[in-house]
This record gives structure tokens, C-alpha cells and sequence, in this order.
């Protein structure tokens, strides 16, 4: 694996900046030869001037969430604490799987990311009024799912916002705004779910600790778990870089009901349903690029989860032990010449070809350009080539070539394989504003979803 120019060392700021190019190629996601720009600058400023926890590469939710390192003592009433302080934070996309590692393998990327504010707000009429309640939101590029007036509490990173507070055992403040700016696509693979929840936990998780109650690491990722179904991609969202994610096994005596219990579901269950989750940080040995064709089209996982069969042949089984276990060493000891093979994988990608089929086509592109591996992004429908920086543009141009000669349509683009997990941090200086919403600077509600 080489070491040469890093493609992108930030993710891109404002609405809709994803396959942006900036000046001198340095910056967030690129694009692929056929990607258009797009996006704008605003918030760059803003954000510059947050104060927040450092920027770590080493995964430390500790530090970087305001996570409590033991018990603390409630200061304040319930939902009390927060004040008019603007909670903030930025979650980056991330890839599971990597191939074998299915629900267990999960990889920051650096270049696309989801951020989040939120804050107390007095209630008004236009309010999204629900359980939670008083939603006031907007959305810029991919921030939110449009719904309709009612449907708030389904938002995930409102729904995140709420299950913080309540594991917490504090009220969460009646009427909150909550502005979300994401450049992550969502349903295509590339943890857009898990970076909604996990913006919701950060940022809720500040406005605790101000109020004297915040959630450990591990309650952290216990509840982003819990709300995706499974660990890989919360788990490198919260601490970045490459995470080996997974729930222990159930006590014995208690295995078989619960193995019933998981596989009575439609598909694949949220694994084998034991104790918390745990998840170690492996260190990657080199760096790494990752390419990324993202088709137009979008998957959702939980029906990608349901292509995959209750169980497995324990030929195929075999081959993927040894293959996650290949992938894990390749790596973290930056042996760029075992990753193709390392990258293969039976438990999943073969079912989900059949909803994918440029899935087989576009690996074999992605390796023949110079790729040192590919596989499907999560459950799809993206795929992922992890590459040495320098064959990066000629893996782009390849796989945006070979989309545009299989009619398939999307974009191709660029980021940092591994790069931080999740930050968040607290604005509460008086006078503060939260980014405008567009619709409602032009006298609407709010945003795409007012
Ligand atoms: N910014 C966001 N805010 C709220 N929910 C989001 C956001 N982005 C994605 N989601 C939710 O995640 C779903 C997509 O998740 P999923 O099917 O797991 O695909 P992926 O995580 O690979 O993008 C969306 O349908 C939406 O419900
Ligand atoms: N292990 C999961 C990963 C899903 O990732 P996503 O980014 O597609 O949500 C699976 O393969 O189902």
C-alpha cells in the first residue's frame, strides 16, 4: 500500500456537499469523472467558530462525546440542565462488512458526514407536535427523510435524541430545534441510519452532561446498537477508523430460547441476542483510500437483510472465518496484497448480488484498475474499493466508466478510509444562532419536511 497524497482530509461542510471538488483536489469526497458540483460553503464559518471536544484519531468516545468516565451526580432538575445551549455533531459515513465481516466489521469513511444541532426552542404553532415533543427541524442536502406533520417521532436522530434522555432517566426539554445537514446518501450503503442515530446520542449526550447526567461510552453504543440492530456501523461511528464490533453470547441455558427468539424474524435478527455490545479498534497499518461507486438507486437495509438465507452451508461458514480473520490481519499489518482475497465473502454478498448485479462486474473493474480490494458497502448498493492513494483517480475513473457502459446510473466517489468517529460539542455563548432554514428565511415552516 503506498503512502502518498491523502485524497480528502475533511469532510465537506453545507448542504449537499458530497462529490464536491475543492480547489487544489484537497477536501471532502470527490468526484468520480461523472459527478457534477454541487453544494455551497455555508457553515464553514460557523463551525470553525464551535467550540467542541478535540478532533482525535485514536477512538476515545470518552473524550470526544463528553461521555461520563463513572457516576456522576445529577446537578440539575430533569431537563433542566440544557439551558438555551446548542448542542452540536458531526458523525461520518461508514462501510460494514468489508466482505466477511458481515455485522461485524465496520470502517469510518472520512469525506462524507452528517451534522447535527439541536437545541431548546420555544413552541410555535408550526411546531411538528408528537410524543417527543415539539419538534422544530430542517434539513439541508441529505439531512432528513421528508414525512409529514405528526411523523417527527420517527425521525431517527429525534428518535435518538429521546432514547439518550430516557436511559438517562432525565425529561428531555418539551420543545427543541433540530437542524440536520448530512452530504451521507442515505440507503445506499454507507451508514447514513447509523450516523442519524449516532448525531442524536452525541448531541443529546452533551446537553446531559451539562445537566450533570451523561451517558458512558458503552451506554452510547448500546443504545446506537440497539436502535440500528446491529453494531458495525454505529460502532465505527463513534470511534472512527476500523471496529471489530459484537454482542456476546447469552449465558448458557438461556442460548436456545434466544436463538429462537432471533431467528423468528423476517431474514437476518439483530445476531445472536446475548449481552451488551463490545467493540475493540483495530489500527489500520497503512492508509488507505476508499472509491465508492454509489448507484442512483436506493436499498434499504432492513430489506437487504431480508435476501439473506436463516442459515449457511458450514463450507461457506468456514470460508469466511477465515477470511474475516485474513481481513483483520491484512489490515492492521497494511498487507495490501492480501486484500483481495482477504475482501471475499459467502454469508451475504451472493444473495445480495441478485438485488445487486453490477455487484460481481463492478469488483472486478474496481481490482483490474488497481484496487487492492472491493465488496459490496453494507447491504448495498454501493461497492467499495479500497485503494493506495495514488491508484485512486484511475479505480474512479474505471468504475465510472464501467456504470456508465452498464447504464447504471449514480456516481463514483472518493474519501479516506478510517478518520475520526463521532464529536459533538456545546455552543451556549448568548446570541448564538443556529444555521438558518432556508424555508423559513423564505417564510415557510422549516424545511423539506415543513
Ligand atoms: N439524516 C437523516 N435523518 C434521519 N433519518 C435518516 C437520515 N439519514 C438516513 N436516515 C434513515 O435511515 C434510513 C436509511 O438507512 P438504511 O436503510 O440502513 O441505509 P444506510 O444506513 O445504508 O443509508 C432512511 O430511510 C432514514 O429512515
Ligand atoms: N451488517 C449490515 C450493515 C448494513 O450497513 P448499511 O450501511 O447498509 O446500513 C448488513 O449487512 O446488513
Amino acid at each position: 500500500m503506498g503512502k502518498g497524497r491523502r485524497p480528502a482530509r475533511e469532510a465537506p461542510d453545507g448542504p449537499m456537499g458530497l462529490y464536491r471538488r475543492r480547489p487544489g483536489g484537497r477536501g471532502g469526497a470527490s468526484e468520480g469523472a461523472r459527478g457534477g458540483a454541487r453544494g455551497g460553503a455555508r457553515g464553514v464559518a460557523r463551525a470553525h467558530r464551535e467550540r467542541g471536544t478535540a478532533l482525535t484519531r485514536r477512538p476515545d468516545p470518552e473524550k470526544t462525546l463528553g461521555a461520563a468516565t463513572g457516576h456522576e451526580a445529577a446537578a440539575h432538575a430533569p431537563g433542566g440542565g440544557s439551558g438555551r445551549a446548542v448542542a452540536w455533531s458531526r458523525v461520518p459515513a461508514t462501510s460494514a462488512n468489508l466482505g466477511p465481516g458481515f455485522d461485524c466489521l465496520g470502517l469510518a469513511l472520512q469525506g462524507w458526514e452528517l451534522r447535527a444541532w439541536l437545541e431548546p426552542w420555544p413552541a410555535e404553532p408550526r411546531h411538528w407536535i408528537h410524543p417527543a415533543g415539539a419538534v422544530h427541524w430542517h434539513l439541508d442536502g441529505w439531512g432528513l427523510p421528508a414525512a409529514p406533520p405528526g411523523e417527527a417521532g420517527e425521525n431517527l436522530v429525534v428518535r435518538a435524541v429521546v432514547a439518550a434522555f430516557h436511559r438517562a432517566r432525565q425529561a428531555h426539554p418539551a420543545a427543541w430545534r433540530l437542524v440536520v445537514r448530512s452530504t451521507i446518501p442515505p440507503a445506499r450503503g454507507l451508514g447514513s441510519s447509523a450516523a442519524a442515530i449516532v448525531a442524536g446520542l452525541a448531541a443529546a449526550n452533551q446537553w446531559l452532561r451539562r445537566a450533570g447526567r451523561p451517558l458512558t461510552a458503552a451506554d452510547l453504543l448500546q443504545l446506537a446498537a440497539d436502535l440500528e440492530g446491529h453494531a458495525d456501523n454505529v460502532a465505527a461511528a463513534l470511534y472512527g477508523g476500523l471496529v471489530l464490533a459484537w454482542r456476546p453470547a447469552p449465558a448458557a441455558g438461556q442460548a436456545a430460547g434466544r436463538r429462537e427468539e432471533a431467528s423468528a424474524g423476517a431474514g437476518v435478527g439483530g445476531g445472536d441476542p446475548g449481552g451488551g455490545w463490545r467493540a475493540v479498534p483495530v489500527p489500520l497499518g497503512r492508509p488507505l483510500a476508499a472509491v465508492v461507486a454509489i448507484p442512483a438507486v436506493a436499498s434499504y437495509t432492513h430489506e437487504a437483510r431480508r435476501a439473506l438465507p436463516a442459515a449457511v452451508a458450514h463450507g461457506d461458514a468456514a470460508f469466511n472465518a477465515a477470511r474475516a480473520a485474513l481481513l483483520v490481519h491484512a489490515l492492521a499489518a497494511g498487507r495490501g496484497d492480501l486484500l483481495a482475497e482477504a475482501m471475499q465473502d459467502r454469508l451475504h454478498q451472493p444473495y445480495r448480488a441478485a438485488l445487486f448485479p453490477w455487484l460481481d462486474d463492478l469488483i472486478g473493474v474496481a481490482t483490474a484498475a488497481g484496487a487492492l480490494g472491493a465488496c459490496l458497502s453494507g447491504a448495498g448498493p454501493s461497492v467499495l474499493a479500497l485503494v493506495t492513494d495514488e491508484q485512486a483517480p484511475a479505480v474512479a475513473q474505471a468504475l465510472s466508466a464501467r456504470m456508465a457502459a452498464l447504464g447504471l446510473a449514480g456516481r463514483v466517489g472518493v474519501g479516506r478510509a478510517g478518520g475520526p468517529g463521532a464529536r459533538a460539542g456545546l455552543v451556549s455563548r448568548p446570541g448564538h444562532r443556529l444555521p438558518p432554514s432556508p424555508a423559513a428565511a423564505a417564510g415557510g415552516g422549516g424545511g423539506r419536511g415543513d
